[in-house]
């Protein structure tokens, strides 16, 4: 046998971040997972050796301590550079710093009207996510093998404004074609950075050039428009349009994806009672089928 691959290191990591800089408080609410990779560390997997282990309760202090110092705790993709900058800058023998982020969502309160200034409700299980793996290159380079960020379980429904047709009809359907249903979804959004190999010294500034979080909030936002907005003949329609508009709209990104669930909700036939009518244009009570669902998925590239 042989060693093929191994990443180790600290897996949900809870960290909240408090901004009081003014009295108006805003929270940072993250899960943190860093794991770490090099040859180093492969005679403390096949030889029982710990001496290069730094060990994963020392990489869960480090979020914490450089949290409390970080400036960019708000800007995932910042703080996970900042991060899998601090172990390869650190600890010499590191080849490979792997950060996720996930951002948990807290709504500011509204209070008779007004914005509280530090009460907050959780508004969805949706999340923000980022996922950057940062290798030592060679002569004091930084290369990011992989820098994306996602968007994860933001739920949407729409009541009419989806139809589908003209689909194969065989001895398996049974599906009625339909011009009017409602479409359902909760969405897994990817969008992939190009991040060019940069000197050390530069990685962190080089970064810093990317507007991540104008990107975010503008993919979310296209992700509802379209999905609102479109009058979708099918979910893989209706997905090529969002991940196209992103490619369009923002240079860094090379690659954005969707996985998105089909939450079918089926028109229920009521013609048993009294012959009522709740079928295509009468149907306005449904029954939420939580599974099966349907499941589409695609990649949409840069040319
Ligand atoms: O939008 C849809 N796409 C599909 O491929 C499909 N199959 N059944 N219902 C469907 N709805």
């Amino acid at each position: 046998v042989f060693l093929d691959k191994q990443e180790y290191g600290k897996d949900k990591v809870r960290l909240l971040k408090v901004h009081k800089d003014t009295k108006v408080h805003r929270v940072d609410d993250l899960t943190i997972r860093c794991l770490l990779s090099g040859s180093a560390f492969t005679t403390s997997y096949t030889e029982a050796s710990n001496k290069r282990v730094v060990a994963t309760d020392s990489i869960k202090n480090t979020c914490y301590v450089l949290a409390k110092s970080s400036k960019v705790v708000d800007t995932l993709e910042l703080f996970a550079g900042e991060l899998a900058n601090h172990f390869l800058n650190t600890y010499d023998w590191v080849e490979g710093a792997h950060v996720t982020i996930i951002r948990h969502r807290w709504a500011r309160m509204i209070i008779d009207g007004k914005p509280h200034n530090h009460s907050f409700w959780r508004d969805g299980e949706e999340t923000r996510q980022t996922d950057l793996f940062v290798k030592r290159g060679p002569n004091g380079l930084r290369t990011v093998v992989a820098l994306k960020s996602a968007i994860a379980g933001l739920l949407v429904l729409k009541t009419t404004g989806s139809s589908f047709e003209d689909f194969v009809r065989d001895e398996y359907t049974t599906l009625a074609e339909t011009k009017d249903r409602i479409l359902s979804t909760c969405v897994d959004a990817t969008w992939e950075f190009h991040v060019p190999a940069v000197k050390t010294e530069h990685f962190a500034s080089h970064l810093a050039q990317i507007p991540f979080n104008n990107i975010y909030d503008s993919v979310r936002d296209v992700t509802c428009k379209t999905f609102a907005e479109d009058e979708s003949a099918s979910v893989q329609a209706t997905l090529y349009k969002m991940a196209t508009q992103s490619i369009q709209n923002w240079k860094w990104l090379d690659r954005v994806s969707y996985a998105l669930p089909n939450k079918h909700f089926f028109a229920v036939d009521l013609s048993y009672f009294r012959g009522t009518k709740n079928l295509q244009e009468h149907a306005d009570v449904y029954q939420p089928l939580a599974d099966p669902s349907g499941l589409i998925t695609a990649t949409v590239a840069r040319a």
